[in-house]
């Protein structure tokens, strides 16, 4: 579906690709702030074929059934509903990263040797950050969310600006602090050191200000350039993490926008995966990474904290840091190859 004056990215087909929030045309004749332009010689701005925004309906339901919880007063603090939020978190956004080894694979077509070096150094990776959430769990949580943030920033397709991207990443994690500092606290002292981590949180809220600010920048400019529907999507989240209940916002954000961006991208690249394949694939990985977790959690026990949220973002830290580093290697080489 090409649109005369836009530059087709073909090493990036997000699903956004058909959503009529790619064709949306902008107002001629303003100034793009952090937006790659069209071709030079069309006044025309829009958001090029491949960069817009994408949010699956079923993150709008999602997002009302919370709504409708919280106004209910459904009592979501309790700690039966804070599992609850955790399992939903855990089964449903962490197959996302299920395919990055097979994304690897396809990307490079590589052979079988360095293939095995890449699940190597994915696991190595994967394994020295469990190393760390063990022994420098307080340099393992800051260094979880920064990666956090640089990886939540890429979602933002259609912004060109790295500020404006690092600050709609870092909004995701330091939104839950506004709303429910206690409780953000709470999770991070699990998480990291007691002290030290109340101490990350009491950071993340003072970097609250900036970071929602300029947020606010980039869903402005992400709407004004086409992508409305993910500008829209995201505002909602945003708002939602800082009401909801921390790991219910969080799960809303990773479960049903973070996580479907990643799967349909995958699913696009990897077209000739049967669904049965593709299934076991998701299901056989995921299983793979909580089995590993559940293995270091049980024979060192006095290494990891007895709070199953807390070990739940532990895991994701873990596997985050690969994840981030094999996201970043497929766009480039995709990137790449389309050059
Ligand atoms: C621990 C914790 C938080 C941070 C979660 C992060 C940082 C998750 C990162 C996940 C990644 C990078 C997944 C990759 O696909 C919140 C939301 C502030 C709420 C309070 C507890
Ligand atoms: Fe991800």
């Amino acid at each position: 579906m090409a649109i005369p004056g836009t530059t087709p990215d073909p090493g990036l087909h997000h699903p956004g690709l058909h959503h009529p929030a790619m064709l949306h045309p902008s107002v001629p004749g303003r100034r793009s702030l952090g937006v790659r332009h069209a071709a030079p010689s069309d006044d025309l701005r829009r958001v090029p074929i491949g960069r817009g925004g994408f949010a699956h309906p079923a993150f709008w339901l999602a997002a009302a059934c919370l709504t409708v919880a919280i106004v209910a007063r459904v009592p979501l603090t309790r700690p039966s509903a804070t599992v609850i939020a955790t399992l939903l978190f855990v089964a449903g956004g962490m197959p996302h990263g299920a395919y990055d080894i097979a994304l690897i694979a396809r990307t490079a077509a590589i052979g079988r040797r360095p293939l095995a070096l890449a699940v190597a150094g994915y696991v190595g990776v994967a394994a020295a950050m469990l190393v760390l959430w063990s022994m420098l769990p307080l340099v393992a949580l800051i260094l979880f969310l920064i990666v956090a943030a640089i990886h939540f920033g890429e979602d933002w397709t259609m912004l060109d600006e790295p500020l404006l991207k690092m600050a709609a990443g870092t909004a995701i994690i330091v939104a839950p602090a506004i709303g429910h500092p206690a409780e953000v606290g709470r999770l991070f002292a699990a998480m990291a050191d007691g002290e030290g981590g109340v101490g990350v949180a009491h950071a993340l809220l003072a970097l609250a200000p900036v970071a929602l600010l300029v947020t606010g920048v980039g869903i402005a400019v992400a709407w004004r350039d086409g992508a409305r529907e993910w500008a829209a999507a995201m505002a909602v989240a945003i708002a939602m993490l800082v009401v909801a209940p921390p790991v219910f916002g969080f799960a809303l954000f990773f479960v049903f926008l973070h996580s479907p961006r990643h799967l349909a991208d995958a699913r696009l690249r990897l077209p000739d995966l049967s669904p049965l394949r593709w299934l076991a694939i998701g299901a056989a990985m995921s299983a793979a990474a909580i089995a590993g977790w559940l293995v270091c959690a049980m024979s060192l026990p006095d290494a990891f904290t007895p709070d199953l949220t807390a070990q739940a973002f532990q895991l994701l830290g873990a596997v985050a840091v690969p994840h981030l580093i094999a996201s970043r290697w497929i766009d480039r080489a995709n990137e790449r190859a389309a050059r």
